[in-house]
């Protein structure tokens, strides 16, 4: 079995995320040591009822005293507060990081409170389910994802590295970029996604001429497959919305027009024009596939909560 990477890891927040890595590093033995902090006294019991960890507080600066790796996991608009809170226990040379799914907002949020010594690398698995909680996670959530770095100009190659090589155990691959270009990459290919399956499943909800039973009777596979994407946390999808704001608007505005040119077309009978877009779309899930991109993962991540392997 290889080396632990570090001797202590601190794992603030245990949901989805937080409790994915811990059920990972205790698997793989990542680390020597992994400390657990969250919030709510009563996830923090059901983190230690699933045996997460080697210690539990509720006290984050307490979790993140002494560790060589701190992975912050809470929703976005809650970071800045983990990291004031933590920063006063951080250790000289310890590595700061997070999984937020925006990223100028958490910098933003975080960088003031770091202290001189650590070193603080933005980062955000693309991996995760509609679920939330510690006991929806699962230690093979993160193989064969991308984890994508967003790096400070100061930022330490060597701290980098260690960071990576954690995040290529956990099974990921890694890629780097600013955190501009993260947030509006991620707007379009997942932001938007759920704003659309939020407000489809909201109008399902809302229509007078069928009734909520029908709804459900007779929801055919796409708009089950919204309902998927729409049952996801509220906390985390608030905080995503209003933290990456200006990246999420600058696409809603693309697709809206895009919408209602689609809708003209429809109006006017033009075959062609949605004939045209309907192809070239199709050509874009083949990519995908061909890419070698398991989309369908979140499936696995439902059997995997089934039968919950620690
Ligand atoms: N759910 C997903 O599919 C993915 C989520 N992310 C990001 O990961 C982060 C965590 O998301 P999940 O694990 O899904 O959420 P979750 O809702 O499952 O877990 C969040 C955890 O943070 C704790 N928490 C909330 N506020 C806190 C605070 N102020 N101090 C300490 N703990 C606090 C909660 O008690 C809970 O343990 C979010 O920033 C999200 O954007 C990233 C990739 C995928
Ligand atoms: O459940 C799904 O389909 C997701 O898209 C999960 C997800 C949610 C947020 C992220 O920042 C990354 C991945």
């Amino acid at each position: 079995m290889a080396e632990p990477l570090f001797d202590k890891i601190a794992l603030i927040g245990i949901g989805l995320i937080g409790s994915s890595l811990a059920r990972k590093i205790r698997r793989e033995t990542l680390a020597r040591h992994v400390a657990i902090s969250t919030r709510s006294a009563e996830t923090l019991a059901r983190a230690r009822e699933l045996d997460l960890g080697d210690s539990y507080t509720t006290d984050a600066a307490e979790a993140a005293r002494d560790a060589d790796l701190v992975i912050v996991s809470v929703p976005v608009g809650s970071s800045g507060a983990v990291a004031q809170e933590i920063a006063p226990a951080l250790k000289k040379g310890a590595i700061l990081t997070d999984v937020g799914s925006t990223k100028a907002s958490v910098i933003a949020q975080m960088a003031p409170h770091v202290p001189e010594g650590v070193h603080f690398i933005p980062g955000h698995p693309l991996a995760g389910t509609e679920k939330s909680g510690p006991d929806s996670g699962f230690a093979e959530l993160f193989e064969n994802r991308w984890c994508i770095f967003t790096p400070l100009p100061d930022t330490d190659p060597q701290a980098l590295e260690t960071l990576s090589a954690f995040w290529r155990r956990c099974g990921s691959n890694i890629d780097t970029m600013d955190a501009e270009h993260h947030d509006k990459t991620l707007a379009i290919v997942s932001h938007l996604p759920h704003i659309i399956a939020y407000n489809i499943v909201g109008t399902a909800d809302d229509l007078e001429t069928v009734t909520k039973s029908e709804v459900i009777k007779y929801s055919a596979s796409g708009f089950r497959d919204f309902t998927r994407l729409a049952a996801s946390d509220p906390t985390m999808w608030r905080d995503v919305c209003l933290h990456n704001k200006d990246a999420i608007l600058e696409m809603l505005a693309r697709f809206s027009e895009d919408l209602a040119s689609l809708q003209r077309a429809i109006r006017w009978g033009e075959g062609d024009k949605l004939f045209d877009l309907f192809t070239r779309t199709r050509a874009v899930r083949r990519s995908i596939i061909e890419a070698g991109q398991d989309i369908d993962q979140p499936d696995f991540g439902r059997q995997a909560v089934e039968h919950p392997k620690a």
